[in-house]
């Protein structure tokens, strides 16, 4: 038997283990049991908490300034791992709080150790802040087919530590119409995957100096989630390309599991774009793991 806590952002829910020291090793197929929405506790994901002292991976985290003490061994649901999860790291740092294993004052930032590098989190009026760091236009541009689309659409390809392929659509009809209970088809499908997010820009798209969209999601080793905090970011980052110079740097992007906020802004390295929003804990309890 295993302790374990439920917590969710915006509806993209996780099962957190707590393992500070690493003893706990989680195949692919643990991981798929713990998800299962019939069979076990269900989840779109698991996010073991481990220091990073007890992990090979977790040296690089020791490694920067400030060090990361904790590491985010986040799994996808089919078992398969991800370098990153934007509305996991904010669960993630949220469980650490509660459970006394870490303090986050409002302007101080506390460092995640993840696959995808360090990551900053800081507490926001919206829950939490994560700087996903600097990100990239893939270069994984592939056409996309989805059922219920009635013709494929181009895709552009974002990195944000993670790959995905934004796909935008003419109306909230269009949206509501994807069956994504098919996986969309990526022609030519990007080495390792993606996950694939379907945006409608807001009439208007720019109010207050603020971007807004509205878009849904097809994740990769998950299927379609209530939100993806990486995936909103690319998705804002994919809008504000296509929209050009004059676009915002803030964009409130709906999901259908709520709101979340992005901003992207200038950093040594590049340009960084951060995700904010909530991060709740909902229950706790101990699982046999198969
Ligand atoms: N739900 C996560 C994304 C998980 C990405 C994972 N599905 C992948 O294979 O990259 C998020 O909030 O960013």
């Amino acid at each position: 038997m295993v302790a374990f806590t439920k917590g969710h952002g915006t509806g993209n829910d996780f099962v957190i283990i707590a393992d500070p020291d690493g003893e706990i090793e989680l195949s692919a197929e643990q991981v798929a049991a713990l998800c299962d929405r019939h069979f076990g506790i269900g989840a779109d994901g698991v996010l073991r908490v481990v220091r990073s002292a007890a992990l090979p991976e977790g040296a690089a985290a020791l490694a920067e300034e400030p060090a990361a003490e904790w590491f985010m061994d986040y799994r996808n649901a089919d078992g398969s791992i991800a370098e990153m999860c934007g509305n996991g790291v904010r669960v993630f740092v949220h469980y650490l709080v509660r459970a006394g294993l870490a303090t986050i004052e409002p302007g101080t930032t506390l460092p995640i150790g993840t696959r995808a590098g360090v990551r900053d989190v800081t507490s926001s009026a919206n829950g939490y802040q994560v700087d996903l760091g600097r990100w990239r236009l893939s270069g994984d541009d592939p056409l996309a087919k989805a059922r219920g689309l009635e013709v494929a659409r181009p895709g552009l390809g974002i990195d944000v530590g993670n790959p995905h392929v934004v796909v935008a659509l003419a109306s909230e009809e269009e949206l509501a119409g994807l069956e994504l209970e098919y996986i969309p088809e990526l022609d030519p499908t990007p080495a390792g995957g993606a996950n694939v997010e379907f945006v409608v820009p807001g009439e208007p798209l720019v109010r207050d100096g603020i971007g807004h969209v509205t878009m849904r999601v097809f994740e990769r080793g998950v299927g379609e989630t209530l939100s993806c905090g990486t995936g909103v970011a690319a998705t804002a980052l994919a809008v504000r390309h296509w929209a050009g110079a004059a676009a915002p740097d803030n964009w409130r992007v709906d999901v259908p599991g709520g709101t979340l906020g992005v901003r992207m802004f200038p950093a040594e390295d590049g340009e960084h774009v951060a995700l904010s929003g909530p991060a709740q804990l909902v229950y706790s309890g101990t699982v046999d793991l198969i």
